[in-house]
């Protein structure tokens, strides 16, 4: 099946959203970030891709479920002056992103003239609260992946997958401050990237509809870097280290915020996506690797756990226990896998001996 008005509406809500994002990033006041019950942050934002994405969707696929990070809870319970002026300005954002004439190659403005209410707006943030499953449709929304690389003005992306019986069959991410040509760090800015099961992978700017085919490289042993977070608390650095010894990897890793690594690596940066637990037991969620890995596996490589095993997407809203992310090209995959548990033996005899 080839999804194309599936493809389009996301590449349509995606596209409108980062718009949102870029614009508020510039603007952005500490009062419009809170802090989540697990210290994560989630700003304005966030919260209004959310309402946009959602709203986009609903409107074209009404059936739907949607797994998305974010829900409206902090901003129904507006205790403070901070908060109301937060819920006022994602309401202005949404509005504002849905109501924009789109161009030429997308699909129109969703609210035909009459923009939501804030109880609209917060709903469609809402409907991001599927528990995920097994079967059916449903949409995996992350409205601002890397959160902490946005307010930091590093890499962040918009995500949208949809997984249909718990395979993802197309995956739509956009990279606002990722270089359209990774060669030419300075030039213009803002990626697309979309992948459909079983018809490759392709990126093209925001700008221009074209899209332009991905095919990951073959890399030479010399030539291999490891691709991780930024954040030491998502991924295991010292790890990471201990596997550039084992492989004799003397590049130092690409440290990148958010799913924007799997898109440099799947455009041939980097050659290995290395996310190893840091050991305190976090899940990791659908929409963190969703588009991310069937991108990665349309430009031809392989997106598995630590251990080799494929991730399941079926299991709700989170990966269930699955055991870190492993992203490469078919060749260097299995290479990875064993250097992976050549140390964790070392490890444990370390600790037994
Ligand atoms: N302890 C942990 N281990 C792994 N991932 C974590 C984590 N705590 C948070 N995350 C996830 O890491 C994502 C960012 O990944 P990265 O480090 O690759 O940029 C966050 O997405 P959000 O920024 O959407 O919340 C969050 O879901
Ligand atoms: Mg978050
Ligand atoms: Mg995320
Ligand atoms: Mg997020």
């Amino acid at each position: 099946m080839s999804f194309a008005l599936e493809k389009q509406v996301a590449i349509s809500a995606v596209l409108r959203a980062c718009r949102l994002t870029s614009s508020v990033f510039t603007k952005l006041v500490t009062a419009e970030t809170v802090t989540k019950n697990d210290k994560s942050p989630v700003t304005v934002a966030d919260y209004a891709a959310q309402a946009v994405i959602n709203t986009v969707l609903s409107r074209a696929f009404p059936e739907d479920a949607i797994v998305g990070e974010e829900d409206a809870g902090v901003l129904r319970n507006p205790g403070t002056e901070e908060i109301v002026q937060l819920k006022a300005h994602v309401v202005a954002l949404a509005n504002d992103a849905l109501s924009t004439p789109a161009n030429s190659d997308e699909l129109p403005a969703w609210s035909l003239g009459s923009p939501r209410t804030p109880e609209q707006l917060l709903d469609a943030i809402d409907r991001g609260q599927y528990a995920g499953g097994r079967t059916g449709r449903m949409w995996a929304l992350d409205p601002i992946d890397g959160t902490k690389g946005f307010l930091r003005g590093g890499q962040y992306a918009v995500c949208l997958a949809l997984i249909v019986d718990s395979v993802v069959q197309l995956g739509v991410m956009g990279c606002p401050n990722l270089p359209v040509n990774a060669d030419k760090p300075e030039g213009e800015k803002g990626c697309l990237f979309v992948a459909v099961r079983g018809e490759g992978a392709t990126q093209r700017s925001f700008t221009s509809p074209t899209l332009h085919k991905l095919l990951m490289p073959t890399v030479p042993p010399e030539s291999y870097q490891v691709l991780e977070s930024l954040e030491a608390a998502h991924s295991s650095h010292s790890f990471s280290s201990l596997f550039s010894n084992k492989l004799h990897i003397t590049r130092p890793p690409l440290r990148m915020d958010s799913q924007a690594k799997y898109c440099s690596l799947a455009r041939g940066q980097g050659a290995i996506y290395l996310r190893m637990p840091t050991g305190v037991g976090y899940r990791e969620k659908i929409w963190d690797h969703a588009s991310g890995s069937l991108l990665v596996q349309e430009a031809g490589g392989l997106v598995t756990d630590g251990r080799g095993l494929p991730l399941d997407f079926g299991l709700g809203r989170t990966l269930g226990e699955n055991f870190g992310i492993i992203a490469a090209n078919k060749e260097i995959h299995p290479k990875v896998i064993e250097a992976i548990k050549a140390i964790q033996e070392e490890e444990s005899k370390g600790k037994s001996g």
